[in-house]
This record gives C-alpha cells, sequence and structure tokens, in this order.
C-alpha cells in the first residue's frame, strides 16, 4: 500500500521505533523492514537516512545501549517493557553517537513517541533515564576490562558473551580483526548487470548523478558505491545493476557457467546468485533455481525479470530429497547452503540478537544431506561449488572434507582472485577484513 500524500509522513525516529520493535521483538529482518519502511512512507533524503542511521546503529550497539540503561534505571532490565527499552535505546543512541542532534531534541522526540504509545509512568521513566543519562554520563564509562573481561569485550564489541567467547575459541589469532571487522559500516556493492550495460558506462552514468565509485581490481564486474548512494535506487530499478555484497559473487564466478551450460542452483533465493550466473551466460541456457518456500520463488522470479533474464526457471523444492530423474544432468551446480550466516554480522547486525549458540548445531546435518544430493546432479566432469555465508569449520571446512571422503568421485579444484587471495585444497574462507566485506566459505569439487 502507497501511503496517502495528503496525511503527513510520520517521523523518522517513529518509523525507527517501529522498525525496530519488529526486528527485536518479532525477529523481522533489518533489510527488508526498512525497505518495507521506506516504499509505504517515501521520506525525504535527510529523514531517510536518519532512519537508516537509527535502525542500524541501535542494532549495532544494542547490548551497550542496554548495559547503559541497565546503570541508569532502578529496575532490572527484565522488568521494563520491550517497547520502553526500544525507545530508551533510540534516545540513547541519538545522545550519545549523533553529535548533530541537540540532546534536548533527542530527548523530546523520544518523549512525544512515548506519549504516543504508551502509560504516563512509563514515559516519566523514559524522561528521567534520559535526563539521567545527560547528568551523568563521564560516570558511565566502560569498567577496567580485568573487572569482568567477558563482559567488557561483549559490551566493547557488540556481540552476546557466547558469539565472543565463539570468536576466541575458534579463530583465535583472527578473532579481534574479525570482531573489529563487524561493527564497520559496510561500503554498498554492486554488481554490473552485463545484459544491459558494461562496468564504465555505468561508472559514468553514475558519476553524471554525483555517485561516487571505485572499481574492484579482482571483478570486472563490480562497483563499490562510495558517495552518493541514495542516487542509485532508480538505476537498480531500471535493471542496470543490483546489490550484492563482494564476498557474495564469489561463488558464481568461480562456478564460472558458460553460455549454453545446463545449470542448477538448490538453493537460490532470492536469486543473487542465480541472475548473476544467468549474466556471466549472456542469458543463452538454463538455469533450474530452487528453494524450499514457495512464497521466496516469486523473489527470484521478480529479479529475474528486473534483470532482463528468461533463462531462469524457478520452482519451489526441497533441495535435500533427491530427484533422481535429474541426477548426472548438469554441468554445473551451486549449493549456496542455508547457514548460520556469522559471515554477515557487519551488514546483517540483527543476527548476533537473534542466533542462539544452540542453533549452530541444526545446520552441519541439513549441509550433509544437500551436499549429498548435490554431488548427483552434477554430470562427469562437471563442476560443484559450495558455499555458505558463515565462518564455522563445522558448516565450511569439515563438511567439504567429510563430503569427499563419502563422494571419491569428486576431488577438489584450486582458485584465486586475481592476486588477492588463493584457495587451499580446493576451498577459501573470507574473514570480513580481508575484502572489507562478508565472510564467506567457498569450495570448488570437480566430478572426475
Ligand atoms: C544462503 S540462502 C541462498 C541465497 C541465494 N543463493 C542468493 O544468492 O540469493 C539459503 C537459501 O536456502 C533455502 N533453503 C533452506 N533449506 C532448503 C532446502 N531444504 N531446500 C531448498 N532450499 C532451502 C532458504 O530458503 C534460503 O533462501
Amino acid at each position: 500500500m502507497i501511503h496517502s500524500t495528503a496525511k503527513p509522513l510520520p517521523s523518522a525516529r517513529k518509523l525507527a521505533y517501529q522498525a525496530l520493535y519488529d526486528i527485536l521483538e518479532k525477529k523481522a529482518y533489518a533489510n527488508l523492514t526498512l525497505q518495507h519502511v521506506l516504499k509505504e512512507y517515501p521520506l525525504n533524503g535527510p529523514e531517510s537516512r536518519l532512519l537508516t542511521e537509527l535502525v542500524y546503529g541501535v542494532l549495532r550497539k544494542y547490548n551497550y545501549l542496554l548495559w547503559i540503561i541497565s546503570r541508569l534505571s532502578t529496575y532490572s532490565l527484565k522488568k521494563i517493557h520491550p517497547s520502553v527499552k526500544i525507545l530508551l535505546c533510540l534516545g540513547l543512541y541519538q545522545l550519545l553517537y549523533l553529535s548533530r542532534i541537540p540532546a534536548s531534541a533527542a530527548v523530546n522526540e523520544t518523549v512525544k513517541i512515548a506519549k504516543k504509545i504508551t502509560h504516563k509512568g512509563n514515559v516519566g521513566f523514559i524522561n528521567a533515564v534520559l535526563r539521567g543519562y545527560i547528568r551523568k554520563k563521564k560516570e558511565l564509562a566502560l569498567f577496567p576490562r580485568n573487572d569482568n573481561p567477558l563482559l567488557y569485550d561483549s559490551l566493547y564489541w557488540n556481540e552476546p558473551e557466547w558469539l565472543v567467547k565463539w570468536w576466541q575459541s575458534h579463530y583465535s589469532r583472527e578473532a579481534a580483526s574479525i570482531l573489529e571487522a563487524f561493527n564497520e559500516t559496510p561500503k554498498l556493492a554492486v554488481r554490473v548487470n552485463t545484459l544491459k550495460t558494461n562496468r564504465d558506462a555505468l561508472q559514468k552514468m553514475m558519476a553524471e548523478k554525483g555517485i561516487k565509485t571505485e572499481a574492484v581490481p579482482w571483478d570486472n564486474n563490480a562497483l563499490i558505491l562510495l558517495e552518493g548512494a541514495h542516487a542509485f535506487w532508480p538505476l537498480a530499478e531500471e535493471g542496470l545493476a543490483y546489490v550484492q555484497s563482494l564476498s557474495s559473487m564469489i561463488p558464481a564466478a568461480i562456478l564460472s557457467p558458460k553460455e549454453g551450460d545446463r545449470v542448477l542452483d538448490m538453493c537460490a533465493a532470492p536469486g543473487s546468485k542465480t541472475t548473476q550466473m544467468a549474466e556471466m551466460m549472456k542469458n543463452n541456457g538454463t538455469i533450474d533455481a530452487w528453494d524450499l518456500y514457495p512464497h521466496k520463488i516469486s523473489l527470484i522470479k521478480n529479479n529475474a525479470k528486473k534483470l532482463g533474464i528468461s533463462i531462469i526457471h524457478a520452482g519451489a523444492r526441497d533441495s535435500g530429497k533427491p530427484f533422481p530423474a535429474l541426477f548426472g544432468r548438469y554441468d554445473k551446480v551451486l549449493l549456496d547452503a542455508p547457514c548460520s550466516g556469522l559471515g554477515v554480522l557487519s551488514h546483517k547486525p540483527e543476527i548476533r540478537w537473534h542466533r542462539k549458540e544452540e542453533d549452530l548445531k541444526e545446520f552441519p546435518p541439513l549441509q550433509e544431506k544437500l551436499l549429498s544430493c548435490a554431488a548427483s546432479y552434477v554430470k562427469e566432469g562437471g563442476l560443484l561449488v559450495y558455499s555458505t555465508c558463515t565462518l564455522n569449520p563445522a558448516e565450511n571446512e569439515d563438511r567439504v572434507r567429510q563430503f569427499l571422503k563419502e563422494h571419491q568421485e569428486f576431488t577438489p579444484l584450486e582458485f584465486s582472485l586475481g592476486d588477492q587471495k588463493k584457495s587451499a585444497d580446493g576451498m577459501m574462507t573470507i574473514l570480513p577484513y580481508e575484502l572489507q566485506s562478508d565472510g564467506f566459505f567457498i569450495a570448488k569439487l570437480l566430478k572426475k
């Protein structure tokens, strides 16, 4: 539904509150929630930037903001209603991190929203906590690390304690750099749609619109948007380029489908890699694109339509159930498996608060089943690429090693990203600080 222009649009702060409530309490995805809000309420540039900053900012600093609240409140956090906690986080985020917003505006605007959604007692409480912060901010510095190293690290890096411990035990040497990278705001990367334009032409077109871009040395079809990204969306609507993180462009580039190939994408929605492969194939050949959830199939179809692609046949299917009629029929198979998503904490910050340690156990058996099916679909001499957007040996290296033990008809193939990075045993783990992009894992396997 498009919002009627007769009514004034809600403020960025009010919309940020609603979005954060949906994300933190109903476990909605931040990027989809924001897309939906901005479609329904077409805010002007500064308001839409404030909305995005507030939502992502609060999500990144959530546990630190809660800790500040716990220091200022006479009630324990458990006793504070979720909507009050979110409003307090919004007010505090502005007071702590947005120096361009006067403190009085941060407090008054938060209280104004509170009056509309909660009772007088809560409004008074919110007002008192925010004003308390202004009075006492000098006393609220983080304690010395030695007092409680784990809590300190969790507050410093903005991740739950279990996850900080997890990085430190699984990636000991790299843990600090990984944690630091997840606190950086990621740069927007786009994939040039070579069916409609090329990188130089698009870069020129973007420059004319005031969008500053940078080419990626190891990928001819990727651009990083350095400035003016808000002017990019009309070009995306025209299908000239597609927003995709740099790391996520690697699996399809490694599978490297050619014109006329028959390709299977087993876990395809929303179709970022499916459409990338179709562009590489010059829209010539066939791609079967499966996903478990019927409602996600339209995402693949819509993306293909916008990008001018006609060779994708998307359908709902459980890829963990073998389909013998298609065994040995594909030149190339991509298994971009469902995973714990621990590589994408910088551009999907909500994952760190939603994910629980026990969730990690559910992925390896599913990935094992999917890999075993994937093996059957590849032709002799064909290629299989297995990828995940997580950093977890149990979902990555261990899965591939076990697969190779059980499927001696496959052998790993080495690959590289220009001069940037080389695989080992046909596998590559990309740490988030290496390409200033998501953490990813890719394995390239040849069926002998
Ligand atoms: C990492 S995402 C895929 C992203 C996609 N390849 C892209 O680049 O846009 C994993 C996908 O696997 C799907 N999925 C989960 N279990 C599945 C199953 N058993 N069969 C098919 N798809 C499944 C999820 O719905 C999700 O869309």
